[in-house]
């Protein structure tokens, strides 16, 4: 997430910037290489089938292996070329295992980001890695080595092992030599773990999760508009400016007839007029949804209470003598054994630091461990309540935490979503199968088998038993509570498990295990109701939603002249918010939605009933990536019917595919544009939307005739986006283009 940088696990929140998309390729077999599929991330679930009535979920683990991470057949290959083609790395691959048909190697998968000199490549099953590895480290039967095109030696491992393309392992070979090599290096590694280390204050916290929180909140909507204005409106124009020097260039090389001159409204001093910041009506305690990483809390121990206890090998491991409490400590050791010589320098160790498992937020990596949530003010009290129970269940249990950079131990992560409207809360406890990580020891001391279902039960009964503890919050001066809208208490009404072995986060879809309660959690917002499942997103500010709600409502209703017989296509709908937002302001009469997330549009048939659209010629909602089926639901759309569009897409932005189905389809005279990236994903489908038209992007161009930020995330720099579209009118367009 971008500025509030909450754990990685939070799927919808904003992260870092947009970066450089890895050419992603798929194959299917060494004799029958088929064409590269389009790219897409490694963590996007598996196309799913079109549907139009309720999309189940499935909700046990009975499944999972189906959906598991292919960590274990994947094998990262270094010292590859860099800045390869997608189609040159499908032609590499299948070069390595030309002539080798017998070892019946099949990849279907291969990943290499341009600036990188390795690829990853997945393998159709796992009994496949070992014959690969070898046959890129030593070469085929006849000897003959497997090299780059230059003669250099390609080296192959486990995705698992290999620390860069794979994983975090730091006892890579490789890199131990590349640290090696010089001196400094070394210094500077035993000097980054040092302040790795260091414990943070609740200020240092603050600034690492919610950097504005020291500016009143006026100044930080001035600050976000600012950044609107130069990172959003000024960089749309200046991807434009730049496509039109493209095709200037192309028609002086001859490779097209002309380039039109550029726009007018382009060249404008204030092209794209950014309003003000929208604020969010709750400035404090704001999130309905908090994920917490299970890891090890680290605390500075007076030095007289602490004894330092050697190692077997010499490993720091430190014991807090004056309660004995020194099993955790010991265990989170055990647990990542190789990995603590490397983590606690001797210099550090003298820091004398106590580490105690639980739950919360890295602000400062993995290597800084967790921090509590209670001094953050977007962090609502049931949150911190939840975790102090979290935590004393972590500091109890027989189960250690999972370590990322080893794959070792269980519990992973800790996912609350709340609805302070209908006082409901739903938990989802991602783990690694109880037998052990996928950094496992052979030994089997990972293996909590035996003790993995009681503990799981002692959870859910810490969890329901009693009311949610009232926290102690350190919260910083200025801080209002916020007054709630409903009274009674707030309960744990949902209590999801999910086993994974992925070594990111699991899919939307990935299955849970249902343990307690409901299914589902409910939330009101707006005139509406909707059902929201575990892996279906949902905007994480309530209150803030509703404003960014209204604004595409009235966008839309800017244009709706007969609003009955309009339909609204809603591209990543989700659980149907945006379109049944609209069915029930009156401003549209119809809806086609579309999500690849199957349980955000199985929630969304169910919304739509509950919202009292029960006729299927009213609401239509569609399992399956837009690009995929976008083209043909626009085709089936009857040609009387007037058309909207609103697009609310991830932080990876419109599939191309997407953007060229909207803007050839010219029916379409508006297109709001909600975005979660406005600085990044938005810029540049805004500039493909607004462009010239040439082959890959036919139809006249939009032009973005009002830009809105909406503040969802005070404290934070992070800034939600909408911004409407209008086609360019024939004549407008005809003066640039001249008559078709
Ligand atoms: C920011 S959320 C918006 C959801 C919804 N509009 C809302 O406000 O609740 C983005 C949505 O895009 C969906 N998504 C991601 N990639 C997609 C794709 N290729 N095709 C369709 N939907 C996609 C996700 O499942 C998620 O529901």
């Amino acid at each position: 997430m971008e500025g509030e940088q909450q754990p990685p696990a939070a799927a919808e929140e904003p992260a870092a910037e947009a970066t450089e998309q890895p050419a992603e390729t798929t194959t299917t077999t060494i004799e029958e290489e088929k064409p590269a599929a389009a790219p897409a991330d490694d963590a996007k679930p598996a196309a799913a089938p079109s549907t139009s009535t309720t999309a189940t979920t499935t909700t046990t683990t009975e499944n999972n292996e189906r959906h598991w991470d292919q960590t274990n057949k994947k094998v990262v290959v270094r010292n590859v070329l860099k800045f390869l083609r997608p189609k040159e790395v499908t032609k590499l691959t299948t070069e390595w295992l030309k002539g080798k048909e017998h070892l019946n190697i099949k990849i279907i998968k291969t990943k290499k980001p341009p600036k990188d000199n390795w690829i990853k490549v997945t393998l159709e099953d796992e009994s496949m890695v070992d014959p690969f590895i070898q046959l890129i480290n030593t070469g085929g039967e006849d000897g003959k080595a497997i090299t780059n095109a230059r003669g250099g030696d390609l080296c192959a491992k486990r995705a698992n092992e290999d620390q860069r393309g794979g994983d975090n392992n730091n006892n890579n070979d490789n890199n131990r030599k590349r640290k090696g090599g010089r001196d400094g290096d070394n210094d500077n590694d035993a000097r980054k773990r040092a302040a790795a280390m260091k414990v943070l204050t609740p200020d240092e916290v603050r600034d690492a999760i919610t950097p504005l929180w020291r500016l009143p909140y006026e100044e930080q909507l001035k600050v976000k508009t600012r950044e609107m204005i130069h990172k959003c409106s000024m960089k749309i124009i200046k991807e434009i400016k730049g496509k039109f020097r493209i095709l200037e260039q192309e028609a002086r090389r001859g490779q097209r007839a002309k380039c039109p001159k550029i726009y007018e409204w382009v060249g404008e001093r204030r092209a794209i007029e950014m309003e003000s910041v929208v604020a969010s009506p709750r400035l404090f305690e704001y999130r309905n949804k908090c994920e917490f990483t299970c890891g090890y809390r680290h605390s500075k121990v007076e030095k007289e209470e602490v004894v330092k206890v050697g190692g077997e090998d010499g490993d720091d491991v430190m014991k807090s003598v004056e309660d004995g409490a020194a099993t955790d400590v010991v265990k989170e050791e055990e647990v990542a054994a190789s990995e603590a010589k490397e983590e606690v320098a001797p210099a550090v160790a003298e820091e004398a630091i106590l580490k105690t498992a639980a739950a919360g937020f890295l602000a400062q990596g993995w290597s800084g461990g967790v921090y509590l949530p209670h001094c953050l003010q977007n962090m609502p009290d049931w949150s911190c309540g939840l975790a102090d129970i979290f935590n004393e269940f972590l500091a109890t249990s027989s189960i250690p935490p999972y370590d990322s950079k080893v794959h070792r131990g269980i519990w992973r992560t800790i996912t609350l979503r709340c609805s302070l409207r209908t006082r409901e809360i739903m938990v989802i406890v991602v783990h690694a199968p109880a037998g052990g990580g996928v950094g496992k020891r052979d030994c089997g001391t990972d293996d909590y088998s035996t003790v993995f279902e009681s503990e799981k039960q002692r959870l859910v009964d810490m969890l329901t038993k009693d009311a949610i503890p009232t926290p102690s919050r350190d919260i910083p001066e200025g801080y209002k509570k916020e007054e709630e809208e409903t009274s009674g208490d707030i309960k744990v009404t949902s209590i999801f498990f999910q086993e994974y072995v992925g070594l990111s986060n699991p899919p939307p879809e990935h299955p849970v295990q249902h343990i307690y309660g409901k299914t589902s959690l409910e939330e009101r917002l707006g005139k509406c109701t909707f059902q929201i499942s575990p892996g279906a997103f949902f905007q994480t500010n309530t209150q803030g939603a509703e404003v960014l709600y209204d604004i595409v409502v009235n966008r839309i209703k800017e244009v709706t002249t007969n609003p009955q017989d309009t339909l609204l296509v809603d591209v990543c709908c989700g659980t149907g918010t945006i379109g049944l937002t609209c069915l029930k302001e009156g401003v549209v009469g119809k809806l086609v939605g579309v999500d690849i997330s199957e349980p955000a549009i199985a929630d969304a048939v169910v919304n739509a009933t509950k919202n009292g659209y029960t006729e299927s010629a009213t609401t239509r909602f569609v399992a399956n990536p837009a690009e995929k089926v976008l083209p043909d639901e626009m085709k089936n759309i009857p040609k009387n019917c007037p058309v909207v569009a609103v697009v609310d897409p991830a932080r990876d932005g419109l599939h191309g595919v997407v953007v060229r189905t909207l803007r050839s389809n010219e029916r379409i005279q508006r297109l709001v544009y909600v975005s979660c990236n406005p600085t990044g994903t938005l810029a540049r489908d805004a500039a493909m939307l607004c462009s010239p038209p040439t082959k890959k992007y036919p139809g006249r161009p939009f032009k973005p005739t009002m830009s809105q930020p909406v503040d969802m995330f005070p404290s934070t720099k992070h800034c939600e986006m909408v911004m409407t579209f209008d086609r360019m009118s024939v004549e407008e367009y005809e003066q640039y283009h001249g008559k078709e």
